[in-house]
This record gives structure tokens, sequence and C-alpha cells, in this order.
């Protein structure tokens, strides 16, 4: 019938006549009726309008340009070395369900990548391989066991080389038009591809597959563009419960998954191989090979879970990643990232990620790029990297690029107001409607004039600030790459930047109220070594100091002989009263005198301290001098007026600690030890900012743990000096994003006055109360936890009795009710001292102020700076109050693919 047909009708298509075999030919046709008349309705043949048939669109080549749009059938798995049972089986062309599975059927990824996974080779080395033998499909790696090289490329390889074409030409047509054939086919053995054309080679079509058993939906494409934003904007639904295996539809929450990078599918350790693969583009369910992967995945890309790793040898996981890190499809798309209000082309990816300092991390988004400094930033906000200056990418640089307000152009950007601040750390003055120019070697110049500034990337203040502030670091002249090597104080920036504390502790108070020697407490604490920089400033420090306290005695001794020069004065003019007024001076030798050579020492050290050159003199003064402080400190007249300290207002209690080892401390070869370091006046940084970082052990509330069990916290201690807030502490600003504010209040201010400018000076305690309403107020810490150090409370215990706490006029009410047999040092009411009613008393003041400005908790810790105990307590506490503001806030999980523990909340 079919033969008659044909002959029939002979214009059918001839292109199915090489099919014949394959495809049966039905035909129907009706034929005019001339039998008896009927008693029923025969029903009528209407004949068809050709323009009514519905047709189905030719599919738009652009479509197939696409992986993601090519219908696609899964690659074999080939996490293990292939069977020489299943080989055999795939060789005889029979079974192609030999585990259960879809085997050898492989999606052909856009990077062509050719799936050897259990080989010896390495990628680029199998390349090699495949380019010498020109033989593809099985390769017998181990005795018993082939490996599977197939993909739908190699297929398509394996013809061209039997039709003539070499490695090459496959090489060529795969960069060429590999996006045009979107072929998939089974897998061939070694010796089908040499003899037989595929025997099931698709042709592209414009309908998508859905893998039954990955629940994956997709949306039918037709634009290459659009179907890239459809995929990254949806990933495939799932309606899979949370906790179980995207496959089996097992386990729970905590068994142990990986994920896919593309839809975040998760599959247990039965199905990911199953379900993932060969993994030419990485950990992609089969459905995903081709697809763009999950932004949010990026930064897990090239880190697998531990259970995978445990699945596959090495070997494997390597070459996985690799191919997950740097296959094309997995790339960032150029048109993401738009830089200076461009989006850009594929050249200027390209040319942004070669260059030899391309921006880290990068994801979509949009940034700025300043090309002459090469400073670079997200769009309306700091900048975040130096990266390299002059790449031809994206648009001009817009004024307002980084959303600054501080009316000072850089490179036609106005800065932010935290760069601002950097150089006025720096020592650039500049106030606004000022242009500047800033070149990639960090030297500044104002517009129109030819003085350059120094490149401020020398200075180690504005260094840490970078650190601090995540700002990048200015090369300098001396260190043209960045500054990154031998660098203290740029590696705790670098590390700080790399790991980003999880807390970050903003630790702030008046002059002298003790917040330097709490930082370095928190330092020697948590055991983070000082660097050799700062223990070369502290020993500088330290020696310097050392004669201001020499200065401060002979100052006093001078005052104290006069003193009694005068009174003996006096007595002999009451006793011996005579025209000649004779003082008698042979008595004038008292014992704040001194000899000589003493003298004359003492006379040029004081008359340096005047000029305020004392630092200038250093370090040349200490190992010219060091034997005569010796000889000074030893002297009875010096000692005496030691004996005297107390009567002397600037020598701080910690001068007696350094005096007394004076002789040591002034030699040349010195090394401050831990609780020299702890004493010495400040820190390092001229700028008054310090930062340093530590781990703390979650607070232990249940007594059955093990000591180090815990988790443990990075905290971040970040102390500021006032004066370099500016007015109303202005620059508070700059620290948004702190997590907790330690205040800190020295406890034996309130009987002390501040030396206040044109000689007005205020009740020290006062003075701290302004300030610590200042920040209280300050709209930054507007919802941040505050915790009130009240320091030195040693020295309170040692003043209260003497000088009444109502000293200070905000504590006009405190009258505590003293027992009769009140012993100040031991007890009041056997319970509580007088310094500590007078702490809890202040205490209270602060938290009712607090109240008044917040309408919030005021958290108070009493601590004596010099102790490490009580430092660590307040510090621990901070860490404790932080915790609790986590647990009030609602639940947040987290997901990454490099927990071997399904955490996610799908
Ligand atoms: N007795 C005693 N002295 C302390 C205590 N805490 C700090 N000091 C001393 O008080 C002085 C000022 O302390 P710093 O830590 O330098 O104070 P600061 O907050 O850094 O203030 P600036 O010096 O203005 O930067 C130093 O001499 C410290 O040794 C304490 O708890 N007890
Ligand atoms: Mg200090």
């Amino acid at each position: 019938m079919a033969g008659f047909l044909r002959k029939l009708l002979p214009t059918l298509p001839s292109n199915h006549d090489d099919d014949d075999n394959h495809h049966s030919m039905e035909y129907s046709f009706a034929m005019e009726y001339h039998g008896p008349p009927v008693t029923y309705d025969v029903p009528l043949a209407v004949p068809v309008d050709i323009d009514q048939v519905p047709t189905a669109a030719a599919v738009v080549s652009a479509s197939l340009v696409d992986n993601s749009s090519v219908p696609v059938i899964q690659p074999i798995v080939m996490g293990k070395p292939l069977s020489k049972k299943l080989v055999d089986k795939l060789k005889s062309g029979s079974e192609m369900t030999a585990l259960g599975e879809p085997v050898g059927l492989s999606a052909r990824g856009s990077s062509g990548a050719v799936g050897s996974l259990n080989g010896d080779e390495s990628a680029p080395k199998l390349l090699d391989a495949i380019r010498s033998s020109g033989r593809f499909g099985f390769s017998k790696i181990h005795k018993d066991s082939y490996e599977l090289l197939g993909s739908s490329d190699m297929l398509q390889l394996s013809n061209d080389c039997k039709d003539g074409g070499g490695f090459e030409d496959y090489l060529s047509h795969v960069s060429s038009d590999s996006s045009e054939s979107g072929v998939s086919s089974e897998v061939l053995s070694s010796e089908d591809s040499k003899t037989e054309k595929p025997r099931h080679v698709k042709e592209p079509s414009s309908v998508t597959f859905r893998d039954p058993e990955s629940y994956d939906i997709f949306q039918e494409e037709s634009d290459h563009a659009e179907a890239r934003n459809i995929h990254r904007r949806r990933a495939p639904e799932r309606n899979v419960k949370k906790g179980l295996c995207y496959r089996c539809l097992k386990g729970n929450r905590f068994t142990e998954k990986e994920v896919c990078i593309v839809c975040s599918a998760k599959y247990c350790v039965s199905c990911v191989l199953r379900a993932m693969g060969s993994m030419p583009e990485g950990r992609k369910c089969v459905t995903c090979i081709g697809l763009p992967i999950e932004e949010s995945r990026r930064r897990t890309l090239g880190k697998c879970s531990q259970m995978l790793k445990r699945l596959l040898s090495d070997l494997e996981i390597e070459l996985i990643m690799r191919y997950e890190l740097l296959c094309e499809v997995n790339q960032l798309p150029h048109e993401l990232v738009c830089v200076n209000g461009e989006p850009l082309s594929q050249e200027e990816m390209v040319f942004l990620k070669s260059c030899p300092k391309p921006p880290k991390k990068l994801k979509p988004g949009r940034y700025w790029y300043d090309k002459v400094s090469g400073l670079w930033g997200k769009e309306g906000h700091r900048p975040c990297q130096i990266i390299s200056p002059q790449l031809n990418v994206g648009g001009q640089i817009k004024r307002n690029a980084s959303n600054g307000n501080t009316k000072i152009l850089v490179n036609s950007r106005e800065i932010t107001e935290v760069e601002h601040w950097m150089m006025h750390v720096a020592g650039i003055r500049c106030v606004g409607n000022i242009s500047l120019w800033l070149s990639a070697d960090g030297t500044y110049q104002e517009e129109g004039q030819k003085n350059m500034i120094d490149p401020i990337g020398n200075k180690s203040g504005v260094r840490l600030l970078c650190a601090v502030f995540s700002l990048p670091i200015l090369p300098d002249s001396a260190n043209p790459s960045g500054g990154e090597v031998n660098d203290p104080v740029n590696e705790v920036g670098l590390n700080r930047l790399e790991q980003k504390a999880s807390h970050k502790l903003f630790l702030i108070g008046p002059n002298r109220s003790g917040t330097s020697t709490i930082f370095k407490q928190a330092k020697l604490l948590y055991n983070v070594p000082f660097s050799e920089d700062e223990r070369q400033n502290i020993k500088f420090m330290i020696q310097t100091n050392l004669y201001c306290y020499l200065g401060i005695l002979l100052e006093g001794r001078e005052r104290f002989e006069e003193e009694i020069l005068t009174e003996m004065q006096k007595r002999q003019s009451v006793d011996e009263p005579g025209p000649s007024g004779n003082t008698g001076l042979t008595q004038d030798k008292t014992i704040y005198s001194i000899g000589p050579r003493l003298k004359a020492f003492s006379d040029w050290l004081l008359q340096v301290m005047v000029s305020g050159n004392l630092e200038v003199i250093f370090p040349a003064a200490t190992r010219e001098y060091a034997p005569l402080v010796e000889e000074l400190w030893k002297d009875a007249a010096i000692q005496a007026t030691y004996n005297r300290r107390s009567e002397l207002k600037m020598l701080p209690r910690v001068a007696s600690y350094f005096l007394d080892q004076s002789v040591e401390v002034s030699k040349v070869d010195y090394e401050p030890s831990d609780v020299d370091i702890l004493y010495a006046e400040g820190i390092t940084s001229s700028n008054g900012l310090a930062c340093t970082e530590f781990s703390l052990e979650d607070v232990d509330l249940d007594p059955h743990n093990q000591p180090g069990t815990l988790p443990s916290r990075r905290f971040e201690l970040i102390r500021v000096h006032p004066k370099n807030l500016g007015d109303n502490c202005k620059w508070l600003e700059m620290f948004e994003d702190v997590g907790i504010v330690l205040f800190c209040v020295s406890l034996s201010d309130y009987d002390e006055l501040s030396d206040g400018l044109n000689g007005f000076s205020r009740n020290k305690m006062l003075e701290s109360k302004k300030l610590f309403e200042r920040v209280v107020t300050h709209p930054n810490f507007e919802h941040k936890d505050f915790l009130l150090i009240l320091n030195k409370f040693d020295l309170l215990e040692e003043k209260i009795d003497l000088s009444p706490l109502t000293k200070c006029e905000w504590f006009h009410d405190f009258t505590p009710v003293v027992s009769h047999n009140y012993n100040s040092r031991s007890s009041i009411s056997n319970t509580h001292s007088l310094a500590q009613i007078a702490f809890h008393y202040i205490a209270l003041k602060f938290k009712t102020l607090f109240y008044s400005l917040t309408g919030r908790k005021l958290y108070v810790s009493s601590v004596t700076g010099l102790e490490p105990d009580t430092v660590g307590e307040a510090l621990t506490y901070a860490g404790t109050i932080l915790k609790w503001d986590e647990e009030k806030k609602p639940n947040y999980v987290l997901c990454d693919s490099s927990y071997s523990l399904d955490t996610s909340t799908s």
C-alpha cells in the first residue's frame, strides 16, 4: 500500500527517503460514494483552509547560541571509573541504563569540557593526550577499569575525525560554531566512534526537557539574552520538603548534602553522583548543566562539601573544582557589571579580569572606577579597592559616583566623609570646593598647582585608618606595589579585610580615662602580639616620658627648694633682724639641693621641655644622658622630691614605675616588657586610632561543658581618641557598623579639674558626662548598645576617704549610710566598701542619664585598667550583650554548600 501510495504521491518530501527504515508512512484518503442511498446523515468533509492550519514557528538560530535553550540529555555518571562489565555492555550498544540511570547521555556544556575525571592527567594534559591520540570515547586507564571521556563534543569530534577532520578541526569547530549545533548524543565506544555515525543525533529544538527525577520546571526559551535572565532570575521551582534529598526525598536537615550551584537542589550522599553526573561544570544537577550559576553562590565556587570529598578522589575533586571555577558558563556575565554607568562589553570584561590588579571578588553590580588613581568602589559608596589604573573600561566617572558630600573633588569625584577624614588625619588640610588630582602612585596635587603633596600612604596612621574603614591602601613612593610587604600595620589591615571580624567593639572615652590602657590590656589578654613597629614606638615613648617625669621631678625639686629657702629667709629675718639683712647663705643648702653638675643638667632639661623640643633630642639623648639620669634618680634631693609626689600634679602614677627602673629604661638596648607596654602612656599611632582583633569563646551557661569546646567569635576592638572626632564628634559618623560602644570614664575624675582652654578648667567628671551625652545622642549610635566602663576603681578606693564624692556637683546627693564601726577599706555594714557604694551610685547616675536620653538600658562594668581580670570581664560582658542582641533577632540561617550539614532554609 505504501509503495502504491508513493507512486500516487511523487511529491512527498524527499529528505525522508534515506530514513525509510525508520519511518513508516501512513496516509488517509476519501473516495466518492456511489452505493445505495443511506437512511442516516452522512457527515460532510469540510475542506481544509491551509492558512488556518497551525504551524510551528521556525527555530530562531540565535536561540541555539546559548546552551541553556538547547534540549539536553544527561551525561553519564562518571564519578567513579566504570566497571569493565558496564563498558562491555555499552560497547555492545545494548543496555543504556546499566546503573538504573540514563547512562551516557551527555549535555554539551559551553566549555566543551571533556569529562575525564579518573585519569591521572589534569585537564590540559588530558586535552594534549586527546590531541595526540585522536581517539575518543573510552580510554583504558587502569587494568580493570575504563574511563569515559565522552561528551557529545567528543562524539562530534569523533565524527569529524572519521570524516577526515583532526582534533584541530574539532577545536575550531567547537570555538567557531559550537553554539549552533546544540547536539546531544548517546555515548559510543571507541570502536563505535571509529566505524559508525552516531545513532541518535538530535536536531536542534526549541523545546526543553524536564528531568522527571529532579522536579525541574524549565521555561520555553526563544531569546538568548532573555533566556539567561530567566534562568538567573528564576531558579527552577522545587516542591521538596525542607531537609529532604531532592532525588530520593529522604533524610532530614542534618543529613549531609551537596548543593547545586544553579538551582540550589540538595542531594544526599547516595544520590549526589547520580544527580550531578560527571560535573563538567562543577556541582550542578545534570539538568542544570549549561545554565549560569545562582549569583549568590559565586563565593562558594571551588569549595565543595566534605561529603563530596569523601566520595571522590583528590584528583577528581581538583578537576571538578577547576571546571567549576574556570568554565565559561560559570563566569560572571559581562553585561551584569556596570562601570561608571555603562555595562561592560565582553572585551572590557576580559580586559578588566586580565589586568595586573583586577577587582577582587567581582560580583554583578554597578561600580565606579577612577581611571587615574585606580580607585574602585560600588556606586554610591566609598572606595573599596585599588585596581590597575588606566584601564579602558566603562564610561566616564561621575562627580556623584561615590555619593560624596564633601565638595572636595579628587579626580572629578566628590569624595566621601571617610576619605576626607583620612586626608585630615594625614595632615592634608582641605576645605570644600577644592579639586585635587590623585595619581596612581598616591601623590596629591591641587588642580592648577605644581606642588605635590606627600604620598599619604607613607603615614602609618593613615594606613591603619584605611584598614579600619576597609579603604584601599594607597601605594607610596617607597613601595609602589601598595605597601603590602613587611608592613605590620598594613598586614593588620589586610588580614582584617580578609577575615572580617564579626563584631566591632568601639572604645571611646575622654582624655586620660584609660582607653589606651584597656586597649593594650586586651591585646595582652588575648595574646595579640605587638608588632615590631608598635614595640619600637612604645619604647621610644617610654624613654621620652621618662625624661618628662624627670623634668616634672626637677621642677618640683626647684619649687620645694625655693619654698624652703623662702621659709628659711623669713625665719632668719624674724630671728635676726639687722640692717644688712644677711640671710646666711652658707645655710641655704636644703634637702632639695643638688650639685652643680646635676644642676646644669637639670637646667638644660627644663629648658628643652619648656621649648617643647624634648622629642627632637631623642633617641640621641638616651645614649648621652643615661648615666646622668641614673645619678639624678639616686640623688637624695630627687628622692626627697619623689616622696612628695602627691603634690606633683603632673606626675602620673605610672611615673614611679618607670622612674624606679630609670637606669634600665634609659639604656639603648632596652626592650619593654609586657607590663612596661601596659604602663606606657598611649599606644602608638599619633592619630589616636587603634584596632585589634581577638576571639572570645561563647559564654558557657552549661556547667557540664568542657572548657574550650564552645565556638568562639571574632571581635574587633577599635579605640578612638576624642580629639580626633572633630567638633561635636562629627566624625563619629564614620563608625556606623559598630556592634557596641564601650564608653570609658575614670572614676577618679570626680575631684579633678581639666586643663581647660584659656585657663578655664572644669570638673573632669562633668567633662566626661558631656562627652557621654554627645556620643550617646549621636545619630549613628541611636540604636547601639552601650557598655559604660567605670575605670580606675583602684584610684577611687584610694581617694574616696580623703576626698568626698560630693566634690563633683553632679554627685551632690551622695549620702551613703555609714555604720558606726565603718572602716573604709573593709566594709560598710560588712558588705560594701564606700568605693563600691560610690561606684554603684555613679553607675546609677549614668544609667538614669542614658535612659533619659535614649529610653534604653545602659550596661555598666567596674574596671581597673591595669588589672587584666577586670578588663577581661568587661570585654566578655560586651560579647555577651551582643549575643543577647543576636538571640533577640530573627534566626538567620546560613546557606553555604561548603557546610557539610544542610542548614539552608529551602
Ligand atoms: N591606677 C590606675 N591607673 C590607670 C588605670 N587605667 C589607666 N591608668 C593610667 O591612667 C593614665 C591615662 O590612661 P590612658 O590609658 O593613657 O588614657 P587614655 O584614655 O588613652 O587617654 P589619653 O592619654 O588622653 O590618650 C595612664 O597613666 C594609665 O597608666 C587604672 O585602672 N588604674
Ligand atoms: Mg593615653
